[in-house]
């Protein structure tokens, strides 16, 4: 039996609604690079990733542009949704000869702070288990539920809660069958594997391995990278 090779899958088809940057948000540019080409950075310098995947929509024509010379493999089969992306990928990378018991480490082209040694970490952690696992951060605040007036409806038991970040490392094969059977409700890859009873494994990162979301999220992410230095990018 050959030994599992880990793939990198990177979800970039989104439109960045919640960003207001008027653009895809991955190709905004922060520390004088696309948001995109700092993730690819990352992944790219994690050795044990044999190859890197970018999902973009059909409709992208930004890519070869702002990436010129980029050598991580590209599909264009982003779809309505994040899960529908990620199992386009999926499908992308078993037509490149991935098979079912190599593990694909799922991440967010919006998590552009990723470090390389968190990646290290996950995989160290996640390697020899059965289902996979992901990076994940305990929450620090006081948790509320909020009602649509804006006020405060419960405040919710946060001991045993943790914010869900990326990369999210499954066997192809598991999360193939988990996305296709939860469909668009998947907010991650570890929601659908959680469906089939299974439990993923949480290894803690750091707070600095956010999602740019928000709009005041790129000026939060330019601090970060300008601290972190190009050399370790
Ligand atoms: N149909 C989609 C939706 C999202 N994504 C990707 O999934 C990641 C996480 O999604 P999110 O941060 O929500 O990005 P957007 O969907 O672009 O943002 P918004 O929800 O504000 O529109 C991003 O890298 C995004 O490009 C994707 O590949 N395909
Ligand atoms: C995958 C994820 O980043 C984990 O926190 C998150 O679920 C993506 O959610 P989004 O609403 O698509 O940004």
């Amino acid at each position: 039996m050959t030994a599992p090779r880990f793939f990198a899958l990177v979800p970039a088809a989104g439109i960045g609604e919640r960003s207001g940057a008027g653009m895809p948000k991955q190709y905004v540019e922060i520390a004088g690079r696309p948001m995109l080409a700092h993730t690819l950075a990352a992944l790219a310098a994690v050795p044990r990733i044999a190859q890197t995947l970018v999902v973009l929509s059909p409709a992208d024509d930004r890519f070869e542009g702002a990436l010129p010379g980029c050598t991580a493999w590209v599909a264009r089969v982003g779809g309505a949704s994040r899960a529908d992306s990620v199992l386009g990928g999926l499908a992308d990378l078993r037509s490149r000869g991935a098979t079912d018991g190599d593990w694909v480490l799922v991440h967010d082209a919006a998590r552009c702070l990723l470090r390389p040694e968190w990646v290290d970490a996950l995989i160290d952690a996640c390697q020899d288990d059965d289902v996979g696992g992901l990076l994940a951060q305990p929450i620090a605040d006081t948790l509320k539920a909020g009602g649509a007036d804006g006020r405060v409806t419960a405040t919710v038991d946060r001991r045993d809660k943790w914010a869900a970040q990326t990369p999210q490392m499954f066997r192809l094969g598991l999360a193939e069958k988990a996305l296709a059977a939860m469909g668009a409700a998947a907010t991650d890859e570890a929601s659908a594997v959680e469906a089939l009873g299974l439990t993923p494994r949480l290894v803690r990162a750091s707070m600095a391995n956010f999602k740019v979301t928000w709009p005041e999220d790129f000026e939060l992410a330019e601090r970060w990278l300008h601290q972190v230095g190009p050399s370790s990018r």
